[in-house]
């Protein structure tokens, strides 16, 4: 008996959480003619919390087991990963729907606030990405969309070679001058210990680990880093270009908050030396950005918050200009962690030309910061070579698609539960339950110290992953690893023990360290040769927006497939983010410029799985797979992906012409007749009234839409502004 498969669609946030109240309605009654059911499960901010609090199924939980299961099909779409300030506007407008939420504590004391602040820690951050990813991962640009990009090239600024942007990192005290790692010799206990200068042992942590794991351990000095920011915007105001932060705080929500805030105490240096003890008093956490004080301000009385904020006009007329998010509206790259996000934020400077936007509204050359050289130096090799050799031609560079290491939290980006802040000067060490010093470094008290666990089954999976899609693309692979690091060097003596195990005939194969990496990959890249990256899980998600952004205008259009180990499939849906700027134009003006070509492309792949895990008996679904591929490359084709001014084809009208599409590849296709019946009046329908249903929706443009909520919209409100097309919605409701 073949076995009815069920694809998950998650529900997420902000802009496409718009476009899912189009688009699965769509999706889900083309599929269920081929026997397909399509579930929502709920996955987003609002969601996680009110789940926390007992309001909702926690979908995520359930998500969470299911992924270790062979029936797994998960489509991903991007989630918020929030930061404390989004967490905490997030729980207001929840109090506001009439939710009884209690407020965020943000120093809990008492048990109580303990337990809740407990609960929402579970919402804060990258909390869903890494329970989901129990694979590695696969990014890469669909040929079709490639074509798309050539045949309709996006904009890149160009670049002058006398631009005097470049990229800064620390040159001694970070997170890669320190790293220690150690593969595990056998099945243990380890334990992470503090010791202070008297010899008091403080256990931090412990953890089971197995033979084969890779382990480290580093952290960086906070007095280099902040001598480092001190040297960087001084730099900055002697060129007379901005300054530029580039951090990870929403992912790595333990260190990067500190390191944004390390940013603002020294380029507000003033601020604190003059007001030190009122910002103290009113308890503004730089780690949560400027906006903590602009939100505690009113805590004082109005001659200090004068004073303050005069103290903050002289700071900017002193220091160097910042990198502005907004700056219509004044908003700094520092107002808040989760604006400026580096996987997206250093390719967008380099879109535009190594130019920002300054803080009177013109762009400027930027310094652009990223503290760790771990990774740093390859976004230098780039930033010096389109200064060189000039901005990149979508129309002739090649393609760089990633193989990523990526499950079981691996890396940086399991790091969180194992990030510490030594309480004074001391050592911290990794010991193995035989008593046995892993590894021990010396930190001063406040230091970032920061370690991370990288399964055996993980990395092994991952150089099976790249050679499987090596022979697959025939393209060299180069592993981006540095000799110099030691976590690189336990994964360098892993590939070598490991690549002999495969047929490896025609398979060509490099290990170059990052900033190399990137020198060779670029040397083909501009020569249109194609190359696949195999990173570790920090470069597979700064690579997989860099390129795209270059190659295809949006990392939206990548097409990213995450094998499960236990057998499923999780099809992430592009690697760009939620797009917040999208939604604010949607309520402003109704117009909503979301690509969902992302979404369509991982839903060929969900079907495709689909049809396995129907026992490969349902036909149907291939062929549902197969038009509605066919339907991407006409969308394509023929243009049809959302515009991004008001009064142009929106996200909307994007999906009337992919179901339209779909709908005739259903009907005109031979191979199940019974099928092409019941698509043949669908399509009919829908281009028989074209133009009512275009003119229905464009109606609706340039007036601003109540969706009812921000984090937690209305169902109704939303759908009601997402589906305005009365004619469209008939069709497809009564499909
Ligand atoms: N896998 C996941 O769950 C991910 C989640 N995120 C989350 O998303 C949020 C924002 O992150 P970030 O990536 O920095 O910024 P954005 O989501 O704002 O993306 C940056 C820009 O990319 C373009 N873009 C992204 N997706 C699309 C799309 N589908 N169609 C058209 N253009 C698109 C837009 O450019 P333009 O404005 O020029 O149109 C957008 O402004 C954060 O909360 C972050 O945590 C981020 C990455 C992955
Ligand atoms: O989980 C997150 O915070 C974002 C992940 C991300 O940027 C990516 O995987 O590309
Ligand atoms: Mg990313």
């Amino acid at each position: 008996m073949a076995k009815r498969p069920t694809i998950i669609w998650t529900k997420v946030d902000e802009a496409p959480m718009l476009a899912t109240y189009s688009l699965l309605p769509i999706v889900r009654n083309f599929v269920k003619h081929a026997g397909v059911d399509v579930e929502l499960r709920d996955i987003s901010l609002a969601g996680r919390i009110l789940a926390q609090f007992g309001y909702q199924p926690d979908d995520l939980a359930y998500l969470g087991e299911l992924v270790w299961k062979p029936e797994a099909n998960i489509m991903k779409l991007p989630n918020i990963s929030a930061s404390v300030p989004q967490l905490i506007d997030a729980v207001k407008e929840l109090q506001s729907q009439g939710y009884d939420l209690p407020d965020f504590p943000e120093d809990p004391q008492t048990e109580e606030e303990k337990e809740i602040r407990a609960k929402y820690d579970k919402c804060i951050g990258s909390v869903v990405n890494p329970v989901l990813r129990q694979g590695n991962s696969d990014r890469r640009i669909a040929p079709p969309v490639k074509e798309y990009a050539k045949k309709h090239p996006h904009k890149l600024g160009e670049v002058s070679p006398k631009s005097e942007s470049y990229v800064a990192y620390m040159k001694s005290g970070d997170f890669y001058e320190h790293e220690k790692s150690v593969t595990i010799e056998k099945d243990t206990k380890i334990r992470w210990e503090f010791v202070d200068k008297n010899g008091n042992v403080t256990v931090l942590k412990e953890v089971e680990v197995g033979k084969g794991d890779v382990v480290d351990g580093t952290y960086m000095s906070r007095k280099k880093l902040r001598e480092f920011f001190d040297e960087v915007i001084r730099d900055a105001k002697e060129k007379g270009i901005l300054f530029s932060l580039h951090v990870k705080a929403t992912m790595m929500k333990v260190s990067d908050p500190v390191i944004f805030g390390d940013a603002i105490r020294v380029y507000y240096k003033k601020l604190f030396e003059k007001h030190g003890k009122e910002l103290e008093e009113i308890g503004f956490d730089p780690n949560k950005g400027l906006v903590d004080l602009e939100n505690k301000l009113s805590k004082l009385p109005p001659e200090k918050q004068e004073e303050i904020k005069k103290t903050i006009e002289e700071i900017y007329k002193e220091q160097p200009g910042l990198y502005m998010v907004d700056s219509d509206r004044g908003i700094t790259n520092l107002h808040r962690p989760n604006d400026v996000i580096i996987d997206n934020s250093v390719p967008s400077v380099i879109k535009n030309g190594l130019k920002a936007w300054g803080p009177d509204g013109n762009t400027y050359d930027c310094v652009i910061t990223v503290p760790d050289r771990s990774y740093a130096t390859m976004y230098s090799e780039i930033v010096e070579d389109v200064k060189v050799r000039g901005q990149f031609d979508p129309t002739k560079v090649g393609t760089v698609a990633n193989i990523g290491l990526m499950a079981m939290k691996a890396e940086e980006y399991g790091s969180h539960d194992k990030t510490f802040f030594p309480p004074d000067d001391g050592i911290i060490r990794i010991v193995d339950e035989d008593g046995n010093v892993l590894m021990e470094h010396e930190v001063e008290k406040g230091d970032i110290y920061r370690s991370c666990i990288t399964k055996d089954i993980a990395i092994r999976d991952w150089i099976k992953l790249a050679v499987t899609r090596a022979k697959e693309l025939k393209m060299p692979i180069v592993f981006w690893l540095d000799s110099l690091r030691a976590h690189d060097r336990e994964l360098i003596k892993k590939i070598r023990e490991e690549l002999p195990k495969y047929d490896l005939e025609g398979v060509e194969w490099y290990i170059k360290a990052p900033k190399d990496a990137m020198k060779f990959t670029l040397e083909r890249f501009r020569n249109g040769l194609d190359t696949i990256a195999v990173t570790g899980n920090v470069l597979r998600d700064y690579l997989t927006d860099l390129f795209p952004i270059i190659e295809v205008g949006t990392s939206a259009r990548a097409l990213s497939i995450v094998p499960l180990i236990a057998g499923g499939g999780l099809f992430e849906t592009g690697a760009g983010g939620s797009a917040p700027r999208h939604v604010q134009q949607f309520v402003k003006e109704g117009h909503l410029r979301w690509d969902s070509l992302g979404e369509f492309l991982a839903f060929v792949e969900a079907l495709k799985l689909a049809y396995k895990q129907s026992g490969e008996e349902n036909k149907r679904i291939l062929i549902m797979a197969d038009t509605l591929s066919k339907a991407v490359s006409r969308y394509l084709d023929t243009d049809k992906t959302p515009k991004r001014k008001v009064g142009q084809l929106d996200t909307r009208g994007s999906h009337y012409w992919l179901a339209r599409y779909w709908a005739e590849e259903l009907a005109n296709q031979t191979e199940d007749p019974e099928l092409a019946e019941i698509f043949k009046p669908v399509a009919q329908k829908l281009a028989e009234n074209e133009e009512k249903i275009l003119s229905e929706i464009a109606a609706t443009e340039g007036s601003p839409k109540d969706i009812g909520g921000y984090y937690h919209p209305d169902d109704a409100k939303a759908e009601a502004a997402m589906r305005p097309s009365k004619t469209f919605n008939e069709i497809i409701d009564n499909l």
